[in-house]
C-alpha cells in the first residue's frame, strides 16, 4: 500500500504552486489527494491541471477573520484524518489561512506536516498580515520544511525550527517554465510599451488603493504608454479599482486571467507594478522589471538580483520610479536581465523525492533510532 499524502489547496497561488508538485509526486508513485478548502470558492483544480487527482472538498469559503477561517478548515478536515483514510503526510504551501488550517488539523491528528515555500519572512508580523504570522506558525509545526532559497533556510535555522530543512527552489518557477514551454516564442517590439498592474494585498485595500490609482491616472498622461490593470477576484479590490479607474479612456481594467494568459501578459509587459508574491517570483525569470507596491517583502532575493524594487503605495514614488524606467534606458536595462533568484524550475521533483525518502524512513522498523 503506497503512502497517502494530502495536498491542501485553497487559493489560486496554491493551485499554481502545488500543481507541479502533485505531478512530481504522482510520477514518484505518491499520487496525492487534494484537500480543496473552498477559500476561493470558485477555484477549479482542473484549471490548473489538477482535475484528475482525487479531491476532498471542504466547502470552507474565506472569512473576514482569517484565523476563524483557518480554524474552520481545521475542524472540517479533522474527521477525514481518522481511521483508514488517515494520510501519512499533510503538505501545505505558502501562507494562506487554508495552509494554516491544514497544518493545525495535521498536528491535532498527529499527522506529520510538510511546508512548501517555508521560511519566507518579512520580519514584520503586521506586514503582511496575516500571512507572516501564518508562515511562522506553520514552520514551527512542520516536520519537513522546503525552503525556496538559502535565505529562507537561514530564517528557519535562526528560529530553531524542529523539522528537517531542505533548500529546493520555489515551485512557482517550475509552473512558469511549464507554461513557457507551451507559449509561442516572445515577439520583440510588440506595440507601445505596456504598464501591467495587479494589486490585491490587504494593505492596499479600500482608501489605501487611492494613491496607487492616482499614480496610474497621472501616468496615463504619457501618450505612448498603455496601462492595463488585471483585477483580482477579491471583490473589495476590484470595487476600489473600478471606482477610481473605471471608464478611464487610457487605463484598461481586465478581468482575472487564466495562468497561461497571465504569463503571456507578464512576458510582453514593459514594466510590472504589483504587490503579488508570485509575480515577484515570475518577473525575474522573465526579465521584466517589477516595481513592488509594498513597503516590505518576504522575497528580498528579487530586490538583491536587481529585478525588483520596492516602491510602496506612495503616489509620487510610484510615478517617479515608472518614469525613471521609461526615461532612462540604462536604468531599465539593469532591471531587465533575466535571473533565477527563486530557483531553477526543478523544485517539484526535488520535493517529491525528499518526501518519498522521508516516508520510507518512517516506515523502516528502526526509524525511531535514526531520527
Ligand atoms: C504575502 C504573499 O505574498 N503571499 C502570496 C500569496 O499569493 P500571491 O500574492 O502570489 O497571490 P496572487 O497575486 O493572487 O497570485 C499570483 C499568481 O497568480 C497568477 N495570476 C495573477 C493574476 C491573474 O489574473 N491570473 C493569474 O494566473 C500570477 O501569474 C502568479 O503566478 O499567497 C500564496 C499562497 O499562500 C503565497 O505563496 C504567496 O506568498
Amino acid at each position: 500500500m503506497p503512502p497517502s499524502l494530502f495536498l491542501v489547496v485553497g487559493t489560486r497561488p496554491e493551485a499554481i504552486k502545488l500543481a507541479p508538485l502533485a505531478h512530481a509526486l504522482a510520477a514518484a508513485g505518491l499520487t496525492p489527494t487534494l484537500v480543496v478548502t473552498g477559500q476561493h470558492s470558485l477555484l477549479d483544480p482542473a484549471e490548473y491541471g489538477l482535475g484528475t487527482y482525487p479531491a476532498l472538498r471542504l466547502h470552507c469559503p474565506s472569512k473576514e477573520d482569517p484565523r476563524l477561517h483557518a480554524e474552520a478548515v481545521a475542524s472540517t478536515l479533522a474527521p477525514f484524518l481518522r481511521g483508514a483514510a488517515r494520510p501519512d503526510l499533510m503538505i501545505v504551501q505558502g501562507d494562506t489561512s487554508s495552509a494554516l488550517g491544514g497544518a493545525l488539523a495535521a498536528v491535532a491528528a498527529g499527522i506529520p506536516l510538510a511546508h512548501v515555500e517555508a521560511g519566507l519572512r518579512s520580519h514584520d508580523l503586521a506586514l503582511p498580515w496575516p500571512e507572516e504570522g501564518n508562515r511562522v506558525e506553520i514552520d514551527r509545526l512542520a516536520s519537513l520544511l522546503f525552503a525556496a532559497t538559502e535565505e529562507n533556510a537561514a530564517n528557519l535555522v535562526a528560529e530553531k525550527v524542529r523539522g528537517e530543512i531542505h533548500v529546493t527552489g520555489n515551485t512557482a518557477v517550475d509552473a512558469l517554465f511549464a507554461i513557457l514551454d507551451d507559449l509561442p516564442p516572445r515577439v520583440e517590439g510588440h506595440g507601445l510599451p505596456r504598464l501591467l498592474v495587479t494589486c490585491h494585498r490587504r494593505e492596499n485595500w479600500g482608501t489605501a488603493f487611492t494613491p496607487i490609482g492616482l499614480a496610474l491616472i497621472e501616468l496615463a498622461q504619457v501618450p505612448w504608454l498603455r496601462i492595463e490593470m488585471v483585477l483580482h477576484s477579491n471583490p473589495a479590490m476590484a470595487a476600489a479599482a473600478r471606482l477610481l479607474l473605471g471608464g478611464h479612456p487610457r487605463i484598461r481594467l481586465l478581468q482575472p486571467m487564466e495562468h497561461h494568459a497571465m504569463v503571456a501578459a507578464i512576458r510582453t509587459a514593459h514594466i510590472l507594478l504589483s504587490d503579488s508574491g508570485g509575480i515577484q517570483e515570475e518577473a525575474p525569470a522573465l526579465g521584466v522589471p517589477l516595481l513592488v507596491l509594498r513597503s516590505t517583502t518576504e522575497r528580498p532575493e528579487g530586490i538583491a538580483s536587481g529585478n525588483s524594487l520596492l516602491v510602496g503605495n506612495d503616489r509620487y514614488d510610484i510615478v517617479d520610479n515608472v518614469r525613471r524606467l521609461l526615461d532612462d534606458p540604462s536604468a531599465y536595462r539593469a532591471m531587465a536581465v533575466p535571473a533565477l533568484p527563486f530557483g531553477d524550475g526543478k523544485a517539484a521533483p526535488r520535493i517529491a523525492e525528499l518526501c518519498g525518502q522521508w516516508l520510507a524512513r518512517q516506515r523502516r522498523p528502526d526509524h525511531a533510532l535514526i531520527a
